[in-house]
């Protein structure tokens, strides 16, 4: 198995006016290529950090991380922006889009910051990937013509377009109704069978129970594990929702 995401004994505290608040204790995770993994925990125990933190978008007061055999500890801002952009994907729970500008144009555009001569080529892939998630027809739409479902699918293919190594999403289904979340779950199913490594915040146990791995923090610390194995079909699911929710009370009690 090849690491592809790599944090040792991360430390991480904020200040507030004289308080020095731990957020991430000594925290220690190894994520493999091609895995796809949720971190759940009580709100508040850092899981949002801790994802920002890996994917070299916040700062962190001691510890090493290495993605893609890059120590991020190592890079200055513009490296860590360029790896984020170039190799990282990010799907938020309300995703930030550009008002008065196309879907197509909002997937496009922040691509072409790397690759300039290929507008044609992105504007096909961006088409493809709006197809995959069933809304190819909302390519010309402005991003306020859509729904909350559809404009998460569009930050799906945003995320996807420079084919990266990574896909982290915080709550990215928080914000959806249960259908549009399942679907949704199953584009990020998708994507990981075709080899994406994928890591996800959430509090639904059903989301988690999609993941191959659950990893569950309690204040500012990793403290559980839990191995469902990949899922190729969505029998069983009931059953890895059962063990999800049992082990997330265990671990909130
Ligand atoms: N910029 C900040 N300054 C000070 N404290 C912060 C800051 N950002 C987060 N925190 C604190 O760090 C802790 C962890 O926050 P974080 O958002 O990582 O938790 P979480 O587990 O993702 O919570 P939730 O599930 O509610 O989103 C919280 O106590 C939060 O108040």
């Amino acid at each position: 198995m090849i690491k592809i995401l790599d944090g040792q004994q991360i430390h991480k505290s904020f200040h507030i006016d004289k308080e020095k608040i731990k957020i991430l204790r000594e925290v220690s995770i190894t994520i493999y290529e091609g895995e796809f993994i949720s971190i759940m925990g009580p709100s508040g125990s850092g899981k949002s950090t801790l994802l920002y933190v890996l994917s070299g978008m916040d700062s962190f007061d001691s510890g090493e991380i290495i993605f893609n055999n890059q120590r991020l500890t190592a890079c200055g801002e513009k490296e860590l922006a360029d790896i984020r952009r170039q190799q990282m994907g990010f799907v938020f729970q309300q995703p930030a889009f550009l008002k008065n500008v196309t879907i197509m144009d909002n997937i496009v555009l922040p691509a072409m910051r790397d690759n300039r001569k290929k507008v044609k080529a992105l504007t096909t892939k961006a088409q493809q990937l709006l197809e995959s998630t069933g809304i190819g027809q909302l390519a010309s739409r402005m991003t306020n013509q859509v729904s909350g479902g559809q404009l998460q699918r569009a930050g799906i293919c945003r995320a996807l377009i420079n084919e990266p190594k990574i896909i982290f999403g915080d709550e990215p289904t928080g914000a959806l109704n249960s259908k549009t979340a399942e679907e949704i779950m199953d584009h990020f199913l998708q994507i990981n069978q075709e080899g994406t490594t994928i890591m996800l915040v959430t509090h639904d146990p059903k989301v988690a129970a999609k993941s191959e791995r659950v990893l569950f923090m309690k204040d500012g610390e990793i403290v559980d594990e839990l191995w469902l194995g990949k899922l190729l079909q969505q029998r069983g699911m009931e059953n890895r929702i059962e063990k999800v929710t049992r082990k997330m009370l265990r671990v909130e009690m």
